[in-house]
């Protein structure tokens, strides 16, 4: 099947090898000149295990194409994804800007049947507002439809998410447009749900939504945790154990981030108001999310009593390990307030980089044990593996003070009280 990703992203860019690794002839396109040009020779602008190779195996297959040129793309495509950003609002709403953009270029280039999918996520009712602007721009009387098919991808392990989703959900109204992305997807094992396309738009925000909830609400009960001496990882772990709760998602820390979550939740928060409905658990959510990278920043200031002049290491800098993202990092505002504080911050990543704008206020080391030598504390913002197999005995000896703040609960607390340190995690002394 030929098939035209419009937007070549992280999700644009992984469905389109998706589809080229189910044997589909694939063009990815993009506004953004030289994405496109480092994509044809290979390279990806985004840390993402494995995709990179499946990505070299594509363009040598020729099932996948990066172009420039938009009007024949369109042309000679007869299934189009919009893979565009949906980025926030300042109000919180989703900001449409550039998915009107794709749709009017689509619109204005339609001179035949075309089957146009949006892959972005969309609040309830978009697809019926990208009807409508490829409607007002298409020159000829022609028919098309739109179907909604939302992304479940996790960054860090897109590659498998998309390959062994939960499920596929589709929203059509037009049986053989179903019958035809059922086709598409032939290779992929997952229940494969038809339903309206604003059930599906709907489904994608209330996903991420309560898996945020579950998020939240550990945190909170964290907290609760810390107050009565209880490991919250155990509360965790009866909890999940009941099949209708479920295990995953209650790991307590610092808050979610990312370009998804906090973004979805507050997009979805903006869809009720505008219907006069009072989403007030998920408003508790964001809220509770705000506040917790400075439930650990207070623990830091309780313990050190002054910040000023003192050194912490910061490990982690992604909004999670796997991924070089740091768009809503948590460890972002922790560094922020730190530096506020007057700490001196060294951080280690090992691949993200600091934005520019603390470029000259932060030291990035190549090593998490470069940036702890002589620290007064160490504070982990991301789960990065690597960070269970530090030589933690050995570098005890090389701070100034052995204090470790775990903002992922990730290394063992009893562990680290037998060897000496200090240490504080979330719900996890
Ligand atoms: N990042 C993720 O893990 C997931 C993201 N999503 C959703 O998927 C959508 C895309 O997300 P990302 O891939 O992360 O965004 P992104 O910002 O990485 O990529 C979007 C791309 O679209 C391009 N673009 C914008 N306007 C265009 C136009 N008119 N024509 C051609 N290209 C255009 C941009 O240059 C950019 O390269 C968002 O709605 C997001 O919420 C859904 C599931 C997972
Ligand atoms: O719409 C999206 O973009 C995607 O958003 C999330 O994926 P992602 O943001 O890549 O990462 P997650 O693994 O969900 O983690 C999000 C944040 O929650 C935090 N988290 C996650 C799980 C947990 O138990 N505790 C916790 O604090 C992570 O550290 C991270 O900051 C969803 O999991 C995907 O299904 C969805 O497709």
């Amino acid at each position: 099947m030929n098939v035209l990703i419009i937007g070549a992203g992280y999700v644009g860019t992984t469905t389109g090898l998706i589809f080229a690794e189910l044997g589909h002839s694939v063009t990815v396109i993009d506004v953004d000149q030289k994405k496109i040009n480092d994509l044809q020779k290979g390279i990806l602008f985004f840390y993402e295990p494995g995709l990179d190779t499946l990505l070299t195996k594509h363009i040598a297959s020729g099932n996948i194409t990066f172009e420039m040129d938009h009007q024949k793309a369109i042309k000679d495509n007869p299934l189009i994804f919009i893979c565009v950003g949906t980025p926030q609002n300042q109000d919180g709403s989703a900001n449409l800007d550039f998915l009107r953009e794709a749709s009017e270029f689509i619109g204005s280039n339609l001179y035949e049947y075309k089957i146009i999918v949006i892959k972005s996520t969309v609040p309830a009712g978009t697809s019926k507002q990208v009807k409508g602007w490829i409607e007002y721009t298409k020159k000829d009387p022609v028919s098309f439809d739109v179907l909604s098919n939302p992304e479940f991808l996790r960054e860090g392990s897109a590659l498998h998410d998309a390959l062994y989703p939960d499920r596929i959900i589709l929203g059509s109204e037009n049986d053989q447009a179903t019958a035809l992305l059922q086709e598409l997807y032939k290779g992929i094992k997952a229940p494969f749900i038809v339903t309206s396309p604003s059930a599906a738009e709907l489904i994608k925000y209330t996903a991420n939504s309560f898996l945020a909830t579950k998020i939240s609400f550990i945190n909170e009960i964290a907290i609760l945790c810390d107050k009565l001496h209880i490991n919250v990882q155990d509360v965790a772990k009866g909890v999940g154990l009941d099949i209708r709760i479920g295990p995953l998602f209650l790991d307590a820390g610092i808050g979610y981030g990312g370009s998804c979550f906090p973004k979805d939740v507050l997009a979805l928060i903006d869809t009720a108001k505008k219907n006069n409905v009072d989403l007030s658990i998920l408003e508790k959510v964001h809220a509770v999310n705000e506040n917790q990278p400075g439930y650990l920043l207070k623990k830091i200031k309780t313990r050190l009593i002054s910040l000023s002049a003192k050194k912490i290491a910061v490990l982690g800098l992604s909004f999670k390990a796997q991924t070089d993202d740091i768009r809503q990092s948590p460890s972002l505002k922790i560094i922020k307030d730190l530096i506020s504080e007057g700490a001196m911050v060294e951080i280690h990543d090992p691949v993200a980089k600091l934005p520019g704008d603390l470029m000259d206020k932060v030291f990035q080391k190549a090593s998490a044990e470069e940036a702890m030598i002589n620290a007064d504390a160490i504070l982990i913002c991301t789960d990065w593996p690597h960070y269970k197999k530090i030589d933690w005995p050995d570098l005890k000896n090389k701070m100034k003070s052995p204090i470790v703040f775990d903002g992922r609960n990730m290394l063992d607390a009893a562990e680290m009280k037998s060897i000496g340190y200090i240490y504080e995690g979330i719900g996890c002394e």
